[in-house]
């Protein structure tokens, strides 16, 4: 009751009263029920907030200073900043924030379809609401877990009942994400996916290590047509416009990102990598970011029961 109560001051959309109201236990009580409590707010590790457009959004914060906020729109992470201030991640300038649209920025999910495809590009999990269905913190570093099922909606384009679990883990220096799907329906399906992570850069400057000797699908010059090739290059820079999959990735790359970080991107589970950045089809804002993205390329198949696991985690030093 604390929760509903707390949350119900800042005119929370219906669909975020039932995902509270189905918050699971928390082995630490936290966040909102604190805030509850007054006095204690300068302890939160997470709360849920009204964020750009009305909709409602997970702050979670470290010990150490580090925060990060999440968007249920989408299940979207739009900010991690590291405890300098710093913030890593980057939110595209015509991003919006309308609860129709993805969110553009941030780590967007890509499921049940990478693209292009039958249906929408990148599928429909990043234009979902997803819920909170548990959180948690453990030695000062708070987690939230989100979820999303398969409505009438996601019925319309793919019908299967499947489940997505999403938790996001924030340490001092690092962002970790575990993405678990679950063949909840009677029937086997199969998806592609990924987290089309933008991080902030100097375009210019940036660079990403890792990839050299993966087969590769270049999408430039004609991305409905891509061209098969192996990546030659120890360091991959982004002179101009870059939209290049890679497949059999490995399990750690890392990207400088221009502005002065190293930022370390390992991953399980997740086979493949995607370069992007769009350079003059995004004229006000391709020089401050690019995309590096953990991606499953070749479909996954998943038996009724069966469940995929992926972790991406992102530090610097
Ligand atoms: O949907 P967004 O965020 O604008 O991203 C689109 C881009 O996403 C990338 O992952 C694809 O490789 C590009 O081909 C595509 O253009």
């Amino acid at each position: 009751m604390a929760i509903l109560a707390a949350v119900a001051s800042i005119s929370v959309p219906n669909f975020l009263s039932s995902s509270i109201s189905g918050h699971r236990q928390n082995r630490r009580p936290m966040g909102i029920a604190m805030a509850s409590l007054g006095g204690k707010a300068a302890s939160l590790g997470l709360e849920i907030v009204e964020g750009d457009g009305g909709l409602p959004k997970v702050c979670l914060s470290s010990e150490n200073g580090s925060k990060t906020e999440i968007y249920l729109f989408g299940g979207c992470v739009t900010s991690w900043k590291v405890p300098s201030g710093r913030d890593l991640l980057f939110v595209r300038p015509d991003a919006v924030f309308n609860g129709k649209k993805p969110v553009s920025g941030g780590i967007p999910h890509c499921f049940p379809q990478f693209g292009p495809g039958p249906m929408q590009q990148h599928g429909f999990a990043r234009n979902m609401n997803w819920s909170v269905a548990n959180s948690d913190e453990i030695e000062g570093s708070p987690n939230v877990t989100l979820e999303l099922k398969d409505d009438s909606y996601s019925h319309s384009m793919w019908d299967f009942c499947f489940q997505a679990l999403y938790k996001v883990v924030l340490h001092s220096k690092s962002l970790s994400t575990y993405l678990t799907i679950t063949n909840t329906d009677k029937k086997p399906f199969s998806f592609s996916s990924a987290l089309h992570t933008y991080f902030h850069a100097s375009a210019a400057d940036a660079s990403v290590k890792g990839l050299k000797g993966c087969k590769t699908l270049n999408k430039d010059p004609d991305p409905s047509n891509p061209l098969e090739g192996k990546e030659e290059r120890e360091v991959i820079t982004f002179p101009g416009f870059v939209d290049c999959i890679y497949l059999g990735a490995p399990k750690e790359l890392q990207l400088n990102n221009g502005l002065g970080d190293i930022i370390n991107i390992q991953n399980k589970n997740w086979s493949d990598a995607v370069l992007w950045n769009p350079h003059l089809q995004m004229e006000s804002c391709y020089k401050d970011f690019v995309c590096v993205e953990n991606a499953q390329i070749g479909k996954v198949q998943l038996e009724p029961e069966q469940s995929w696991v992926a972790e991406q985690h992102l530090s610097i030093s």
